[in-house]
């Protein structure tokens, strides 16, 4: 099922009522038995994970996004790109994060990448989420080869500078990237004070891996939660991470 041009609208949608999302991130470069994906998703989306996420740094290809693609095609859910460069850009995804590393020291990250991707994009109609990626904490591999200059876990004022001015340029969602695998995801607090001084929409990840820990960063703030190892080393604790985020409803 296409969602292309449709993927906003059902984010915000669920936002609206009251949801916290959850999405699966799926690197292709950790898929080593592709003959397993389908069970492993069809469990994320039986449970209710609410779009797959597909991107990585390191040894991806397009071939191989394709293939994910395909196996991913019967679920109703949007598959969004999470692009690591601009090689990974297929019209057999609904969605991409146009993402700008905001924290980038390198201006490829920041406006480089985005200018090559653009004409490509427009070909393929793939819908585009507006998103500022800032990372924080150590911030893994995307941090070293985004050249990022890291925002420290604890300084909320910086956070919030950066979130402020993806606002006022126009962006929709601000990603508080902590890096995939890291020790620590990003701090509640900063979550909380993020949600409070800007009208962005909150994705988070990096380092959640239980659901006490989803529950938090969730009732601080975040509209949407990603888990990306956690899928990959224990899927039955990503299911219980699900589980745990689809119970929580936002009154505001
Ligand atoms: C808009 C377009 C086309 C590109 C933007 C390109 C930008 C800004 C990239 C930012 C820097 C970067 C390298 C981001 C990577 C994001 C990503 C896919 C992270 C997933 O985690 P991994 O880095 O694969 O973690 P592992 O080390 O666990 O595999
Ligand atoms: O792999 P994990 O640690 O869940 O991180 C997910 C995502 O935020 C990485 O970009
Ligand atoms: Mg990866």
């Amino acid at each position: 099922m296409k969602l292309k041009g449709k993927v906003k609208n059902y984010i915000q949608r669920l936002i609206e009522e009251g949801s916290v999302l959850h999405f699966s991130l799926l690197d292709p470069d950790k898929i080593s038995d592709i003959s397993k994906l389908y069970d492993i998703t069809k469990s994320l989306y039986n449970y209710g994970t609410n779009a797959f996420l597909i991107g990585g740094t390191l040894g991806i290809s397009l071939d191989k996004l394709n293939k994910i693609l395909e196996i991913l095609d019967d679920f109703d859910i949007p598959k969004i790109i999470f692009p690591s460069n601009i090689n990974l850009i297929t019209e057999k995804a609904d969605a991409i994060l146009f993402m700008s590393l905001l924290n980038s020291d390198d201006i490829y990250y920041v406006m480089g990448a985005q200018v090559a991707a653009a004409p490509i994009i427009k070909k393929t109609e793939v819908e585009t989420l507006s998103t500022g990626y800032l990372i924080i904490g150590n911030g893994g591999t995307a941090a070293h080869i985004g050249r990022a200059r890291v925002i420290p876990y604890d300084n909320i004022d910086l956070a919030v500078a950066y979130s402020l001015a993806a606002e006022y340029m126009g962006m929709n969602f601000i990603y508080l990237e902590a890096g995939s695998g890291a020790l620590e995801p990003v701090k509640p607090e900063m979550i909380r004070t993020v949600r409070k001084t800007t009208s962005l929409k909150i994705i988070t990840g990096g380092g959640i891996r239980t659901p006490e820990k989803a529950t938090e960063i969730a009732t601080a703030g975040a509209n949407i939660i990603v888990t990306g190892n956690i899928i990959e080393s224990d899927l039955t604790k990503a299911l219980k991470i699900i589980e745990s985020i689809k119970k929580i409803k936002i009154s505001e």
